[in-house]
């Protein structure tokens, strides 16, 4: 791997077990990356794997969601894996939105689902 990958990873709190069984699964190729992650999510994923390096931003409803998109407007993240709960109400919907939305804009690959964030992976693994 020539330069260290820039993975944003974010989960609603639906989806914060898969994100880190994804985290597990994948341990191998994401020792190699720069993780950030809102709040609530980065530290499930260090507590379940301490061996990777994991930036904590604010949690998403504090503003967390933001500060990830501002990292991707200023090119600071190569993709987002954002494990998106469908089925619940989200009192910071506009900023999850706007998250989505600055990644279409800045055209950096997004998941927000484990299968596809599963093909970021493999096609990461074979660059
Ligand atoms: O709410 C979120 C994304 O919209 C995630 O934030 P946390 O990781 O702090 O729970």
């Amino acid at each position: 791997m020539s330069q260290r990958f820039r993975l944003a990873l974010v989960a609603h709190d639906a989806k914060k077990d898969d994100m880190v069984a994804f985290c597990a699964s994948h341990a191998n190729l994401l020792v190699e990356c720069d993780i950030t992650s809102t709040g609530t999510t980065g530290s499930l994923i260090e507590a379940a794997n301490p061996a990777l390096c994991v930036h904590k931003v604010k949690s998403g409803p504090l503003g967390g969601d933001q500060q990830i998109g501002a990292l991707i407007a200023e090119g600071n993240i190569d993709a987002l894996i954002f494990f998106v709960d469908p089925l619940t109400p989200m009192p910071h919907d506009v900023d999850v939105k706007a998250l989505m939305r600055l990644a279409v804009v800045y055209d950096i690959p997004m998941a927000l689902n484990v299968a596809t964030a599963d093909l970021i992976l493999a096609g990461r693994s074979q660059s």
